[in-house]
């Protein structure tokens, strides 16, 4: 269960996420969406102890979150552009984080054959092309099987195959009773992906329930169509 009350963060004078209120019961898959800005990355990074609150709380299995990050070990995190030591590759890197947690990377090699990397974790980082830096990044949030994971527009930049590929992932870790927190802009991926949404906008969320409802609410077929609506506060 992940429980956030009335989280605040500024950034300077711009308020970036007002009096969030959120309740995330174990094993949920919730999309988080809104437009560019509006804070669904800080929200992801307040919950990863990577930026620090103004005000709230935010308690995670249990833990309130206060400054001991030793929470984190439950949580994969796929940062939407992710930064990594460039010279290493990639195999030394997941050696590097198993040796750091002493934990063997469970999924590994299983992840990495379903993303085709063989031949990719045996280069430096920094020659990897977009996409395949992006299926590192699923490695690392994967592979110690973690219960939550948060994906911050994972499939960006991937190709069509390992984007199914992935998704199929995501299908299984759900179907494995994780919670699952997927920022996109790709609405369609979206409803394949999770029955719960979170809008956000300009810091605010404006509307947490399942799609189904949000659908009916704003009579719209696709998830697409709703959430324009609601950006635009009128009917398309
Ligand atoms: N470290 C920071 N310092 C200053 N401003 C920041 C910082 N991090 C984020 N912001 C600002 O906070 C706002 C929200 O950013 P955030 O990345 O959370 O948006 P987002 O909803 O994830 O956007 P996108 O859909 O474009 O990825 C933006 O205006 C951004 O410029």
């Amino acid at each position: 269960m992940i429980t956030i009350q009335q989280l605040q963060k500024s950034f300077g004078d711009h308020h970036v996420l007002r009096n969030i209120d959120l309740e995330i019961p174990t094993g949920q898959s919730i999309g988080i969406v809104g437009p560019n800005g509006s804070g669904k990355t800080t929200l992801i990074k307040t919950m990863l102890g990577l930026v620090k609150p103004d005000s709230g709380t935010i308690t995670i299995n249990n833990t309130v979150l206060n400054g001991n990050h030793i929470y984190r070990r439950d949580i994969g995190y796929m940062p939407q552009q992710a930064r990594y030591p460039e010279n290493m590759y990639a195999t030394e890197l997941f050696d590097f984080m198993e040796n750091l947690r002493d934990q063997p990377g469970e999924f590994r090699n299983q992840l990495i054959e379903e993303f085709n990397l063989y031949s990719e974790v045996e280069k430096p980082l920094r020659v990897l092309s977009g996409g395949n830096r992006q299926k590192v990044g699923a490695v690392l949030a994967m592979m110690f099987n973690p219960s939550i994971l948060f994906l911050d527009e994972p499939t960006a930049g991937l190709d069509p195959r390992s984007s199914y590929i992935f998704k199929e992932r995501i299908r299984n870790e759900k179907r494995a009773g994780k919670t699952i927190l997927i920022t996109s802009h790709i609405m369609s991926e979206l409803e394949q992906l999770v029955e719960h949404v979170v809008f956000i906008l300009e810091g605010k969320i404006q509307y947490y329930g399942t799609i189904g409802d949000l659908l009916k609410d704003n009579r719209q077929d696709h998830l697409e169509g709703a959430i324009a609506q609601m950006m635009e506060g009128v009917e398309l």
